[in-house]
């Protein structure tokens, strides 16, 4: 059986651990999940979910109580699924552009990001978002239709520092017209902009689990 931890120093943990719970009732799948606050758990898991929340407040949290380096290891080894959203794409990132000395990142994801690219809390947004060019789906599963992705605070990628190894998932169109980078993968690790844990769908969380921790 594989074990899905989620990191739960802070932020929207409860949320990613309910839909991966519902995706192992829906699907059988002989998968565990757990939260994460301590190097002792961490060491049982097989991926790692890092939600949203704060990244200033994460890393600092992480920094105090000896977390650090035990999710600095966790998320260089390439045998592990990991996947972070919004203030966990930041917490993962190697370069952070906006605000940088507020974040301690843990530097395994290849790309650049700015923090709060799309303004205040107050310019929140749900964009529906079209992923099939890259999410396999489940046949189980009722594919159809655009996914609801929630936008708060929420960082854009920048720049992407090894194009080599890291993918572009999606992007979305700014107001003036630019292409956002808001999704990418680099092997094993998984970076969302957004939150696909507040929307009331788990075809994400189904996704990640079929393409990075079960690999069938
Ligand atoms: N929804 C979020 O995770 C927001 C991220 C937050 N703006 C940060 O910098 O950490």
């Amino acid at each position: 059986m594989k074990r899905v931890g989620v990191l739960a120093l802070q932020g929207a943990f409860k949320e990613h651990a309910e839909l991966i719970e519902a995706c192992v009732r829906e699907n059988s799948y002989s998968i565990a999940v757990c939260e994460v606050k301590t190097a002792e758990q961490l060491a049982l898991c097989d991926a790692l979910i890092i939600p949203g929340g704060e990244s200033t407040a994460m890393s600092l949290i992480a920094q105090r109580c000896g977390i650090f380096e035990p999710l600095q290891e966790f998320v260089r080894d390439p045998t592990k699924a990991i996947w972070g959203t919004c203030a966990g794409l930041i917490f993962l990132a190697r370069e952070i552009t906006s605000d940088a000395q507020l974040v301690k990142p843990l530097g395994a994801l290849s790309v650049a990001v700015q923090r709060n690219a799309f303004g205040r809390q107050s310019h929140s947004f749900v964009a529906q978002c079209d992923f099939s060019s890259f999410m396999v789906p489940n046949p189980k599963l009722p594919q159809n239709g655009p996914f609801p992705t929630v936008f708060i605070r929420a960082p854009v990628i920048d720049r992407v520092l090894d194009p080599a190894n890291v993918q572009i998932l999606h992007e979305i169109q700014s107001p003036a017209g630019h292409s956002l980078v808001v999704a990418v993968r680099q092997n094993n690790i998984l970076g969302t902009s957004f939150h696909p844990e507040l929307a009331d769908d788990n075809r994400f969380h189904d996704w990640f689990l079929r393409e990075f921790v079960i690999k069938e």
